[in-house]
């Protein structure tokens, strides 16, 4: 049985201020910055196109997932959102895609080939869900966003060949990546702004070798010499290697959880194995988190 649950001993953990009136109250946030929260995706300086691509797509209210991580996805901070709670891609790509339009004007280094942002995704399926879903939103804007991808079931041939008529996001599978960076010498990293880890969880699991290959990557970029690379993490569950992996990169990181009940689920049952089954595990926390508040 697990301990109470006392949120006071985590002095970081944040909550909107007392009195605050809106549906993400409740959404806790975790790490060294202090709570960054909006109601409605006015209140920030994201793209005017961006948001005409929401209006089609029917994207009116933010989710409380999006109120809470959108300001420090903007602000370029190291940002890892965990939780069933709907809404995390949409987050990071409208805020990547409006950094790539508000710069757009920016003088790149024209003459290497390499995007601005890498979004690696754990499986085919859930990468072409984030091609279409990047479409989606940037389809209607003046200046074109360029999606290049970078599947094992591409030849690595056409995709330079795709980068080369110019790249801003590139979404891929870790085998399609590591085939494409370990194939070619003229893939740059001087452009790169954004690298994300979607259902970080998954890859981890499936990609080990491919994984190790990039944290090595981005640990040597890090360390160069005026390299900032914003290192974005999305995933439904957490554990133990997800927290050992993003430690070892982010340098500062903010977690924002999709619920409370999340929230204690990593805070609390932490690293421990419980051996429990997934269902089980989420009824006690449940019980245990409705208890507590009663308190
Ligand atoms: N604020 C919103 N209002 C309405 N629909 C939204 C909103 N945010 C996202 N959606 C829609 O919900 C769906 C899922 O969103 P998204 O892919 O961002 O979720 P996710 O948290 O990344 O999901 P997953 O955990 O499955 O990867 C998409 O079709 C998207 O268009």
């Amino acid at each position: 049985m697990t301990d109470q649950i006392n949120f006071k001993k985590y002095k970081d953990l944040l909550y909107n201020n007392e009195g605050s009136k809106n549906n993400g109250n409740l959404t806790p946030v975790y790490g060294p910055y202090e709570k960054l929260y909006l109601n409605d995706w006015g209140q920030s300086d994201i793209h005017h196109e961006i948001v005409q691509a929401f209006d089609k797509m029917n994207i009116k209210q933010m989710k409380p997932i999006q109120q809470n991580s959108f300001l420090y996805l903007t602000k370029h901070y190291n940002t890892a959102m965990i939780g069933f709670s709907k809404g995390k891609s949409v987050s990071y790509l409208a805020s990547i895609g409006s950094s790539i339009l508000s710069n757009s004007n920016n003088k790149v280094e024209s003459c290497d080939i390499g995007p601005k942002a890498i979004i690696l995704s754990s499986s085919l399926r859930s990468c072409s869900l984030l091609e279409d879903l990047s479409k989606l939103l940037f389809s209607t804007t003046k200046n074109k966003i360029n999606i290049v991808v970078a599947y094992e079931s591409i030849s690595v041939q056409h995709t330079i060949a795709t980068l080369c008529n110019g790249c801003d996001i590139l979404i891929a599978t870790p085998t399609g990546l590591h085939n494409l960076l370990t194939q070619t010498k003229i893939f740059s990293y001087s452009n790169l702004k954004h690298f994300v880890f979607d259902n970080i969880d998954l890859l981890l699991d499936i990609y080990k070798t491919q994984i190790a290959y990039f944290s090595q990557l981005l640990i040597k970029l890090k360390e160069n010499k005026g390299c900032s690379i914003q290192l974005i993490s999305a995933s439904v569950k957490w554990n133990k290697e997800v927290d050992m992996f993003l430690n070892q990169l982010f340098l500062k990181w903010q977690y924002i959880f999709g619920s409370p009940l999340e929230a204690v689920r990593y805070m609390k049952i932490g690293f421990n194995v419980v051996l429990v089954e997934d269902d089980k595990l989420e009824k006690i926390l449940r019980k245990q988190f409705f208890f507590n508040l009663i308190l």
